[in-house]
């Protein structure tokens, strides 16, 4: 069964079409990644799933309700989950502070009734250690796991991840990928725009690929990046 759905889904700023005439599913329980050239139009397509922008034309369905002009914060709390490209927490504020924030105002719940959820979800993204410090003393692998944690306190079904390895050493990457394959173990379902090619095909089933706001691949990702048009958008690109 499909957990989103999008139809014919378009979106333009003035004269310039981001997301052209875009159509595809993602079964319940898969990680879907995205990739594609700056300005193709990803984190468009992230922000018209959530909510943060209206679609002019075509049909999203979540949960196989149709949420095309739902607004963001009632997709959030239908299950809609996801973590921005720039991690932007509320610095002054702990670690542990953030996570309530984001899961009382996520889930509309009081902080008490949340703060078991929270101190999992410190556990689960390997943030413990640091949750009783201001979240702007936190290294860059801390505040992008941090960026997951606020998401994940939304108790998402779909959870989006965009560029969450961007910057990240390759040691910090692996670090990281551990914890997205123990979110994605417990049933969450992902969808995932990454540059960081090897760190995405790890764990991805299926992979996407937009160019100019379309569609131009969808599949098994081996597949996918071994066909001529995906290897030429890449070209000087590291597989
Ligand atoms: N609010 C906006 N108003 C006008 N143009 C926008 C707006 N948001 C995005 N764009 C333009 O739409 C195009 C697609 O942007 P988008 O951020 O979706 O691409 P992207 O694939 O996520 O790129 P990147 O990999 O660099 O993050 C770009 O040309 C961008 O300048």
């Amino acid at each position: 069964m499909s957990i989103l759905s999008l139809k014919t889904v378009s979106k333009s700023f003035g004269s310039l079409k981001v997301t052209d005439d875009v159509s595809f599913e993602v079964p319940e329980g898969q990680a879907l990644g995205i990739i594609g050239p700056n300005g193709a139009g990803k984190s468009t397509l992230f922000n018209l799933i959530t909510g943060n922008l209206t679609a002019d034309a075509g049909t999203i369905r979540f949960q196989d309700q149709d949420v095309t002009r739902v607004p963001a914060m009632q997709r959030c709390f239908a299950g809609v989950g996801r973590s921005f490209q720039i991690p932007q927490p509320f610095d002054h504020l702990t670690v542990f502070e953030n996570l309530l924030v984001a899961a009382s105002h996520g889930r509309a719940l009081d902080e008490h009734e949340v703060e078991a959820d929270c101190a999992r979800i410190l556990e689960q993204t390997e943030l413990l250690p640091v949750a009783n410090k201001p979240a702007g003393g936190l290294s860059l692998l801390q505040r992008k796991r941090l960026e997951m944690a606020r998401a994940l306190a939304t108790d998402p079904k779909l959870l989006l991840l965009d560029e969450i390895a961007g910057g990240l050493t390759d040691a910090e990457c692996v670090a990281l990928i551990d914890t997205i394959r123990s979110v994605h173990a417990r049933g969450v379902t992902i969808i995932w725009i990454e540059h960081v090619l090897h760190a995405l095909t790890s764990v991805v089933e299926r992979l996407l690929v937009l160019d100019f706001g379309k569609i131009i691949g969808i599949g098994d990702p081996e597949d996918i990046m071994s066909r001529p048009e995906v290897k030429e958008i890449y070209l000087g690109i590291e597989v």
